[in-house]
């Protein structure tokens, strides 16, 4: 074969690739980036291609169209298709993410992944974003997204989160296609671990982690070694869904777990026919609840649907607008203008300070103090002061407010 008729088979071929299109954007394959090489070796055409941002059923159908296409060309005798593996470089770890959110429930049912995964899309409408389903026990975010594994790894060995939209996904369920979790305990916490830091992103906006059900092992310990800016939990508004999130709520800040505010899911129904609202729970079992209502979500069919990144119903954009601004001041401190602030003080500085203002304060006025250690020890100090016991304090609450400051709130016996 002459180098003019091999250059010819190879623009009929290109031609022919030209038809085939991502399925997740109306681009060709070349516009999208997935044909890396093609070799014409006498009537033998080798692609080589890097489809790493789509899902595994999404790269096997462009995998065959390609075939297809290429196998339609007159004079070629074979083709094959080739992936090449992608590198780890340019993507980053957790630590990247300029915010990370967690999404947890008191228990499950109540519609924790559907909002983890339309808060995702919400979010993906002003940013990049990831989310991560770190829910061992029901990993329902590929199903929830219509997304597919075999998950891939990086010419380096680290997990790739497949991509839908602009958004990227990974999830234990993406492991074991189709495969039932049944790991306990230390694996369970491993095996999430494990892909939590490994994965290799390449957004580095905002991170949306959907947590287990519940207060157990895995969700504290995630909540805790991973930077979480807050913790958003959903509840639906039946009483004894609200006091179970209601103590969830509590258990989280105990354990200095930022809590951003909670979601009431199935907060109404609106009759299909009349277009009414109607409660779904009378009562108002949320003034239990010690956090912001970020959003009250309706019962909805759209809410049912595979919701598409940057493109939500109403009250989703609403809650990513909530969620947005509560990550914005969940580092801020609030206090009143008159507490007192020892933080980077030296030790009997810090003293002074504290005396100077508890000594002018009357029987009944409130003390706030704020540190940048946990002030519990100074209660005994205040019940010199006072010469009263501690139980003669009316209130005595110490709280860390933010990751670095704690506040002491009591009253003066
Ligand atoms: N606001 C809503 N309107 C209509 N259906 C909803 C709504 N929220 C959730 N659902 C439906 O309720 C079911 C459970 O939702 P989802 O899987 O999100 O719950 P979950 O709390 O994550 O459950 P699990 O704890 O078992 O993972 C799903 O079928 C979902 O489509």
């Amino acid at each position: 074969m002459t180098m003019d008729s091999k250059s010819t088979l190879s623009d009929r071929v290109e031609e022919q690739l030209r038809n085939v299109r991502d399925p997740q954007a109306d681009l060709s394959v070349f516009e999208a980036g997935f044909i890396e090489n093609i070799h014409v070796d006498d009537r033998e055409v080798t692609i080589e291609t890097d489809m790493a941002s789509l899902d595994g059923d999404a790269s096997a159908g462009v995998v065959e169209a390609m075939l297809r296409a290429v196998d339609d060309v007159e004079a070629v005798e074979s083709v094959h298709v080739e992936r090449t593996t992608p590198s780890s470089e340019g993507r980053s770890s957790v630590e990247s993410f300029d915010s990370i959110v967690a999404v947890a429930s008191a228990k499950g049912g109540v519609g924790k992944s559907t909002v983890a995964s339309s808060l995702a899309c919400a979010l993906a409408a002003d940013g990049d974003v990831a989310l991560f389903d770190a829910d061992i026990h029901g990993p329902n975010v590929p199903n929830l997204l219509d997304v597919s594994g075999p998950i891939h790894s990086s010419d380096e060995g680290d997990p790739l989160p497949v991509r839908t939209g602009g958004l990227e996904v990974m999830s234990v369920g993406l492991m074991e296609d189709g495969a039932p979790l049944a790991w306990r305990g230390a694996m369970a916490h491993d095996a999430v671990d494990d892909l939590f830091a490994n994965t290799a992103w390449e957004n580095d906006g905002t991170l949306v982690v959907d947590l287990p059900p519940g207060t157990g092992d895995v969700v504290l310990t995630t909540l805790q070694e991973v930077p979480v800016d807050g913790v958003v939990v959903v509840t639906t508004p039946f009483h004894a869904s609200v006091s179970d999130t209601a103590r969830t709520v509590e258990l989280f800040r105990d354990n200095d777990v930022p809590v951003l505010g909670t979601v009431v899911n199935m907060a109404e129904y609106v009759c299909d026919c009349c277009g009414e609202p109607n409660e779904l729970f009378a009562g108002d079992a949320l003034t239990e609840l010690d956090a912001d209502v970020l959003a009250e979500l309706p019962f909805a069919k759209e809410l049912q649907g595979t919701p598409s990144p940057g493109a939500v119903p109403e009250p989703v954009t609403e809650l990513g607008e909530a969620v947005t601004g509560a990550i914005e001041t969940a580092g801020e401190l609030s206090v009143p203008e008159d507490a007192v602030d020892i933080r980077g003080l030296p030790p009997q500085d810090r003293k002074d300070a504290v005396r100077d203002r508890f000594e002018s304060l009357d029987s009944g006025d409130p003390f706030v103090l704020v540190s940048d250690r946990d002030p519990t020890p100074v209660g005994a100090f205040l019940g010199r002061l006072a010469e009263a016991p501690r139980d003669a304090f009316d209130r005595f609450e110490v709280r860390r407010a933010t990751p670095d400051d704690w506040v002491l709130e009591t009253v003066r016996p």
